[in-house]
């Protein structure tokens, strides 16, 4: 007998967790399918544990940096203290608490691997037999993704690292080859040359985070380099051996160069958890991301039941976007008109690395892809006191993309110390489309990096 439920949530990552509660908060009962640990893959082996392994090393080089601190702090980082630090951040990988706080968010929690069988209805395989859920109003897929192995010779059989070892090893591999030059590559990258790996990047493409503005590429590959990693680019692996699967793996890379390592960390983009998902039971294709429409309903899945959010629906493969995606699902679940338009325009990302990377809305290339009539300004973060208070040798850029016929940014760009912090001022002028004679008179205090808007509204003409 199905059990019946107004929504059934399969897959509780942060995406899931979230369309279930505000679901629930409207009066709908809830049932939230989850195969393995409740709070997904960024809980416990992509955010958070890598800005676990990512922060000491930022507080190092800050602490470096400061007048009168900078001589004190010598020595290596304590690897086995920011590992130790990691496992409390993950919980000791348990989800007890994501459990409670889900009960008390009045979900029902079902254990198990969750697949549609047909519409509205989902078929729970667990370790305590199968179950058969129904949904009166609507079926979400929050199933995440998972990491993308290339089809290199070798590859497979050496048993990379993805982002689980890469975020969950318990030792500092001597030699870690990296391979990619996207977020997972360059943050992991440089928090295992932190700990004390000698690392090894390698990226097929001729520069780093492609998706941001091309000076990021620039610093960011200087940075790294400047931590010791070693940076190869336009180049990727054609070949990898590691007999039996273990011990030392040997990389060939197209330009002929081999690296031997101890570990092979392979960061080469996700694939949409959708091949086990019983898709075909409601005419989708398994194996591709779940395209959907702005109110996150699956599109070509008749009666408008069928919802996927997140990573699976490929539109913005990051948590806070998953989050925010699930909130609007939830709400029209719950029968409010929304319009999920934060996606296309003013997706804010943040990448850990020191200096930070934080960028919003649209890169120049984009915007004018898009037929906008755009003006840029750059200015150096440098310019400001409050920057250069923060030590000597410390600065970065700021970029602003402008639609001149409308006078209001589309996208802004920052890389600096802490600049992350700095992001959502952005996000809030790209997402209300704030003109820049209003902006004008928002006024940053003195003498806080923030100050940088002003000399970007100066170079703008204001
Ligand atoms: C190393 C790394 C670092 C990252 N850092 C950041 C960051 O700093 N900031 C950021 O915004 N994003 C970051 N991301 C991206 C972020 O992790 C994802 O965008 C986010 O986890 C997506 O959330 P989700 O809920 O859609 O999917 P997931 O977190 O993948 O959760 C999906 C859940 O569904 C479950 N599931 C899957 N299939 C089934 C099934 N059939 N039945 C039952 N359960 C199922 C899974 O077990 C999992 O718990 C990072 C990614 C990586 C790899
Ligand atoms: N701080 C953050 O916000 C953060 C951190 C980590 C991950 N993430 C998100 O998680 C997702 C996954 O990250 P990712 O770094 O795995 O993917 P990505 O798409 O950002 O980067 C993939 C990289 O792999 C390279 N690549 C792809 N196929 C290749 C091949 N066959 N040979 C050689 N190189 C190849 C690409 O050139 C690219 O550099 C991204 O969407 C990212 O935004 C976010």
């Amino acid at each position: 007998m199905a059990e019946t439920f107004d929504v059934v949530v399969i897959g509780g990552g942060p995406t899931g967790e979230n369309v279930g509660a505000r679901a629930a908060a409207a009066g709908l009962s809830v049932a939230l399918v989850e195969r393995e640990l409740l709070g997904g893959e960024c809980s416990y082996w992509a955010c958070i544990p890598s800005k676990a392994l990512l922060r000491p090393a930022e507080a190092q080089w800050l602490a470096r940096h400061a007048p009168g601190v900078g001589e004190t702090v010598k020595g290596a980082i304590d690897a086995r203290a920011v590992l130790e630090r990691r496992d409390a951040m993950v919980q000791g990988y348990k989800d007890d608490s994501q459990v409670k706080w889900a009960e008390g968010a009045k979900l029902t929690v079902v254990r198990g691997h969750g697949r549609l069988s047909g519409p509205r209805t989902v078929r729970v395989e667990g370790s305590g037999g199968a179950r058969e859920l129904m949904a009166r109003k609507a079926v979400v897929l929050a199933t995440g993704s998972r990491p993308r192995l290339p089809d290199v010779p070798g590859l497979k059989e050496a048993r990379p690292w993805d982002n689980r070892e890469g975020t969950a090893a318990k030792q500092v591999p001597r030699r870690l080859v990296v391979l990619g030059g996207g977020a997972v590559a360059v943050e992991l990258a440089q928090a295992w040359r932190s700990l004390g790996a000698e690392v090894t990047l390698a990226q097929r493409g001729r520069g780093l985070l492609s998706r941001f503005e091309p000076f990021v590429s620039q610093e960011v590959e200087q940075a790294l380099r400047d931590s010791g990693v070693t940076v190869r680019l336009g180049t990727q692996a054609t070949r990898v051996e590691r007999p039996g699967g273990r011990g030392e793996v040997t990389v060939t890379l197209s330009t002929g160069e081999v690296v031997r390592a101890d570990e092979l960390l392979v960061a080469m983009g996700r694939v949409a958890n959708t091949a086990e998902l019983g898709l075909e039971t409601v005419g989708l294709t398994p194996g591709k991301p779940v395209e959907v429409d702005d109110q996150l309903r699956a599109k070509s899945v008749e009666g408008g039941w069928l919802y996927a959010c997140g990573d699976v629906n490929g539109r913005n493969l990051l948590t806070h976007m998953g989050k925010y995606q699930a909130r609007l699902a939830g709400d029209h679940i719950a029968g409010k008109e929304v319009r999920a338009w934060a996606d296309a325009k003013a997706t804010p990302q943040v990448i850990f690395t020191h200096p930070q990377v934080a960028s919003v809305g649209l890169t120049e290339a984009q915007a004018r892809e898009r037929g906008l009539n755009v003006r840029t300004v750059l200015t150096s973060l440098g310019s400001v006191a409050g920057t250069s208070l923060l030590g000597p040798g410390l600065g970065g850029t700021a970029m602003l993309v402008v639609d001149e016929r409308r006078r209001v940014i589309v996208g802004a760009t920052f890389t600096g110390p802490g600049i992350g912090e700095l992001l959502h001022a952005a996000t809030i002028a790209v997402a209300g489309e704030v003109p820049l004679d209003t902006l004008w008179h928002a006024v940053p205090s003195f003498p806080t990096v923030s100050e940088v808007w002003l000399r970007l509204l100066e170079a703008y003409g204001l």
